[in-house]
C-alpha cells in the first residue's frame, strides 16, 4: 500500500479522534498515579502471601464478635468486613495477627473527577461511547504509524535502527512513537475491550453453583482449620470469603479464589461445589489491570508516561501536517495558457516551497508558469518548458504526491509541441538511492520523441538554497532569462556574525587549481572543532556560503578555498591579505566531528575537502589511527598542505597519507585507491571504523559507489548499514 494510504489514514484517525485522546491522555496521566499511591500503602507485610486461608482464618478468629468477609484487594491488601464493638466496619488487617492496620480510605476527589471524565467525560453513555471509539481509533492510528515509519526506515529490520534526521518534530514523533508503542497497543485494544463489555458487545457470563440443598451434611464436624480447601490454598491464590449467615447447614463458606469459586460446607469442610471462572471473566480483569496499571507501579508508570506522549503527538503531527500544506499553490494563470510548467514532487513540504520560489520569480518576470502536483500530470497546450523538482522518499521512490506519475506520462500525456525539460532532484546523501526518483524521471522524459533535455539531472543534498540557486541560473540562461532567487528567510535565516582576522594565507602553486589555505583567527572566543562550518555572506547579499574548517594548532581556523570565476565569497576570500579581515558565522557541525572513539579512522578527500581533516590530524593525540586519502590535480597541488601532512606523520599523528594525481602519475581518482584497498576500508568498518568523506559531490558519489560495492562483496553488508551505524560521515558539497 502507498505511503500516502497510510498518511491520509493516520492523519484522518488523528483529526477525528484528538479532542477525545487529548482528554483521556490528560486524565490517563493523572489516574496513573492513583495505583501508585495506593500501592505505597504499608498495609501488606512482608511473607503475608504465603499465608494459608486456614492460618488467616485462625488469625483473625475471636478478634471480632462477627466476621462477615475477608477480601484481599488489587493491591494484595487484606481488608476484612466485621462487626465489633462499634458494630459494623470495614477496614485493612494484618493477615499475620488479624488486628486492625489501617481505614479504607475514600478515593480522592481529584481521582474521582478524572475518573468519570476519562470514561464517560460526564456525558454517561453518549460519553462512553465516543471514548471507546477513540480508544479503537489510537489502535488504527499505531498500526498506520507502523507502517508509515517501516516505510520511512525501509523495512522491519531497520525499524529502531537510527533515525536519519529530518526535522525535530518530525523525528521526535516518529522516536517516542516507537517507544510508547508497546503500551499505547495495549491501552487503545484494552480501552476498546473494557468499552465493549460495557456496552454487552462481549457478554458477560457469570458463575452458577448447582448444590443439592437436601444431601448437605452436618457431620462429620471438623475445625476450619483443618478444611483441606483452607489448607491447600495461599493468600496468593486469595480472592474473598464470605461467612456463612447463620449456623444452618444449608449456609456454607463461599470462597473466591484468583480461578475459581468454591462453596464449602461449613461443618465438614467439604467443597459442595466448584466453578471455574468463565474465559471473559478472567480476561476482563487482565485488560482492567493492563488499562489502569492497578496493582503494580511499573506498569502504572509505563502507562502515565504512555499517556503523556500522545499530547505531543498531537501537536506535533497538527505541525507537520500543517507544514506540508503551508506552501499552498496560487496559480494566475489556466494551466493551457502556461509556457512554463513546473511538476512537484514533496512529501514534508520543503521541494514545493522552492519550486514555489521559481514560479513566483517566472510570474514576477511576467511569464506564464503553472505549478502542479506531479500527480497532475495532463496536457499542457502551450507547455514549451516543463521543468520538474522532486524528492526521494522510501528507498529511492517517488515522494506520495508523484507516485502516479509514471503511469500518467506513459498513459496519458501526449503534448503536440516539442518541449525542453530539466529535472531537479531534492534528496538526502545519507539515503544509498540518493535523488533516485529524480533520476528515474529524468529517464522516463528523455525518452519521450518531442522532448529535449536542457540540463543534466541538478542534485541538492539537504534541501540546500546555494545548490538549487546553482541550477537557476543556468537554467535560466537557456530558456532566455535572468532569475535571481531571493532567499526567503524561512529557509536559512542570517545570523549574527563575528569578526576574523587573516593570520596566514598560502596559494597553490598549480595555477589551475586556484585553490588557497587560509588561517583565519576569530574575534571572540566561541567554541570550534574541526568539521564545523564557516558561514560567510558577501557584502549586499543574503546568500549563505559555508566552508568547512579545519582547527589549526593555534586553535585558528583552517580553511581551503578554490576560487570560482563567477563565485562571490571565493573571489572574497582569496582576495584577502595576511591582516585583512572578514564577518562570519561559525556553525556547529556535530554530525562531521571527529568519532574519538573509533580506534581508527579513514579520512576520503578531494580538493579543498582536505581543510577539516587538517585540523583533526593536527589534534591527534596519537591515540588513534589514521589513515588519509586525497585526490588533487597534480603533484603541485599538494604542496600548500605538504607541511602540515608530513609533519603529522613523522610525528605518527596520520598513520598513512595516500594520494591520487588526476592529471599527471598515475592519474587515477580518489575510489581507485579505495577500491585497491577494499579488504583493508572493510576490514576497518568491521571493526568499528569510521570513514569520513570531505570533498565535491562527483567525488563522494564515486566512492560511496565504490564503498558500497566492497561492503557488499567482503562484509556481505550495503553501505547504509555502516550509515545507520554513524560509522559513515559525510561532508560534500
Ligand atoms: C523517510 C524518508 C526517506 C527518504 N528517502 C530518500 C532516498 O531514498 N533518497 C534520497 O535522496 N533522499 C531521501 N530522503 C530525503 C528527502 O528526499 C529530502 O529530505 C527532501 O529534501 C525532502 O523534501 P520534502 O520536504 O519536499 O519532502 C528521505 C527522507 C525521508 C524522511
Amino acid at each position: 500500500m502507498t505511503i500516502s494510504f497510510w498518511r491520509y489514514s493516520h492523519l484522518v484517525l488523528a483529526i477525528s479522534s484528538s479532542l477525545f485522546l487529548l482528554i483521556a491522555s490528560i486524565t490517563g496521566v493523572i489516574l496513573a498515579f492513583e495505583p501508585i499511591i495506593e500501592k505505597a500503602q504499608p498495609y501488606q507485610p512482608s511473607g503475608a502471601s504465603e499465608l494459608t486461608i486456614a492460618e488467616l482464618l485462625s488469625n483473625i478468629d475471636g478478634k471480632y464478635e462477627e466476621v462477615l468477609s475477608i477480601s484481599s484487594d488489587k493491591n494484595g491488601f487484606i481488608t476484612a468486613s466485621v462487626i465489633g464493638k462499634n458494630g459494623s466496619e470495614n477496614f485493612y488487617i494484618d493477615p499475620f495477627t488479624g488486628e486492625k492496620i489501617g481505614e479504607l480510605k475514600e478515593k480522592a476527589a481529584i481521582f474521582n473527577f478524572a475518573t468519570s471524565l476519562h470514561r464517560s467525560l460526564f456525558l454517561g453513555t453518549i460519553g462512553r461511547f465516543f471514548i471507546g471509539l477513540a480508544s479503537f481509533l489510537l489502535f488504527l492510528m499505531a498500526t498506520s504509524g507502523v507502517a508509515l515509519i517501516l516505510r520511512r526506515q525501509g523495512g522491519i529490520k531497520q525499524f529502531f535502527n537510527k533515525l536519519v534526521k529530518t526535522s525535530f518534530l518530525h523525528d521526535y514523533h516518529t522516536i517516542l512513537g516507537r517507544l510508547a508503542l508497546i503500551p499505547l497497543i495495549v491501552i487503545s485494544l484494552s480501552g476498546t475491550y473494557l468499552s465493549l463489555l460495557r456496552f454487552s458487545i462481549i457478554p458477560e457470563e457469570n458463575i452458577s453453583h448447582a448444590v443439592d440443598y437436601d444431601a448437605i451434611e452436618a457431620s462429620p464436624k471438623i475445625s476450619t482449620a483443618d478444611f483441606k480447601v483452607f489448607n491447600q490454598n495461599t493468600l496468593e491464590n486469595f480472592r474473598s470469603i464470605e461467612f456463612p449467615f447463620s449456623d444452618d447447614v444449608e449456609d456454607y463458606f463461599l470462597l473466591k479464589l484468583k480461578k475459581k469459586e468454591v462453596i464449602v460446607n461449613q461443618f465438614t469442610g467439604e467443597a459442595l461445589s466448584e466453578q471455574p471462572y468463565p474465559f471473559v471473566a478472567l480476561f476482563s480483569e487482565l485488560a482492567m489491570m493492563l488499562h489502569t496499571g492497578q496493582g503494580t507501579i511499573l506498569w502504572s508508570v509505563v502507562l502515565g508516561l504512555a499517556s503523556l506522549t500522545l499530547p505531543f503527538f498531537i501537536y506535533s503531527g497538527f505541525a507537520i501536517t500543517l507544514k506540508r500544506r503551508a506552501a499552498k499553490i496560487k496559480n494566475p494563470y489556466p494551466k493551457d495558457q502556461c509556457k512554463y510548467v513546473i511538476l512537484v514532487g514533496s512529501e514534508g513540504g520543503t521541494t514545493r516551497k522552492y519550486a514555489k520560489l521559481l514560479h513566483d520569480q517566472l510570474l514576477a518576470a511576467k511569464q506564464t508558469s503553472y505549478l502542479t502536483d506531479m500527480n497532475k500530470l495532463s496536457h499542457f497546450k502551450k507547455m514549451e518548458h516543463l521543468v520538474v523538482i522532486t524528492a526521494t522518499y522510501g528507498q529511492g521512490e517517488a515522494p506520495s504526491n508523484a507516485d502516479k506519475f509514471k503511469k500518467l506520462f506513459i498513459k496519458d500525456f501526449r503534448p503536440k509541441n516539442d518541449f525542453t525539460f530539466s529535472v531537479v532532484g531534492f534528496g538526502s546523501l545519507a539515503y544509498p538511492e540518493f535523488c533516485k526518483f529524480a533520476f528515474d524521471t529524468d529517464d522516463l522524459l528523455r525518452k519521450h520523441p518531442l522532448s529535449t533535455q536542457l540540463l543534466e539531472v541538478h542534485t541538492v543534498n539537504n534541501q540546500s538554497f546555494e545548490a538549487f540557486s546553482e541550477w537557476v541560473n543556468p537554467w535560466a540562461e537557456k530558456v532566455g532569462l535572468t532569475i535571481e532567487l531571493p532567499k526567503p528567510d524561512n529557509l536559512i535565516a542570517r545570523k549574527k556574525t563575528q569578526k576574523f582576522t587573516v593570520v596566514n594565507r598560502a596559494i597553490s602553486s598549480n595555477v589551475e587549481d586556484n585553490t588557497a589555505l587560509i588561517e583565519l583567527k576569530q574575534e571572540g572566543n566561541k567554541k570550534f572543532e574541526s568539521g564545523d562550518l564557516l558561514a560567510i555572506y558577501p557584502e549586499n547579499s543574503t546568500r549563505e556560503r559555508l566552508y568547512s574548517l579545519g582547527k589549526s594548532k593555534d586553535g585558528n581556523l583552517l580553511l581551503s578555498v578554490k576560487k570560482h570565476e563567477l563565485g562571490l565569497c571565493s573571489t572574497l576570500l582569496h582576495e584577502l591579505k595576511i591582516g585583512d579581515s572578514l564577518e562570519g558565522f561559525l556553525l556547529e557541525n556535530k554530525a562531521f566531528h571527529f568519532p574519538k572513539k573509533a580506534k581508527r579512522t579513514i579520512m576520503i578527500s578531494n580538493g579543498t575537502g582536505i581543510a577539516p581533516f587538517l585540523g583533526m590530524i593536527n589534534r591527534n593525540g596519537r591515540a588513534h589511527e589514521i589513515h588519509l586519502y586525497w585526490g588533487g590535480r597534480t603533484g603541485n597541488s599538494f604542496d600548500i598542505y605538504k607541511e602540515t601532512i608530513e609533519g603529522a606523520l613523522a610525528d605518527n599523528q596520520l598513520t598513512t597519507f595516500k594520494p591520487a594525481y588526476s592529471r599527471c602519475c598515475d592519474k587515477i581518482y580518489v575510489q581507485s585507491l579505495i577500491e585497491k584497498d577494499a579488504p583493508f576500508i572493510t576490514e576497518t568498518l568491521k571493526e568499528n571504523g569510521t570513514i569520513m568523506i570531505c570533498g565535491s559531490i562527483t567525488m563522494q558519489k564515486g566512492v560511496t559507489q565504490v564503498l558500497d560495492q566492497i561492503c557488499q562483496k567482503h562484509n556481505n553488508q550495503s553501505l547504509s548499514f555502516y550509515q545507520n551505524r554513524k560509522q559513515i560521515k559525510l561532508d560534500c558539497y
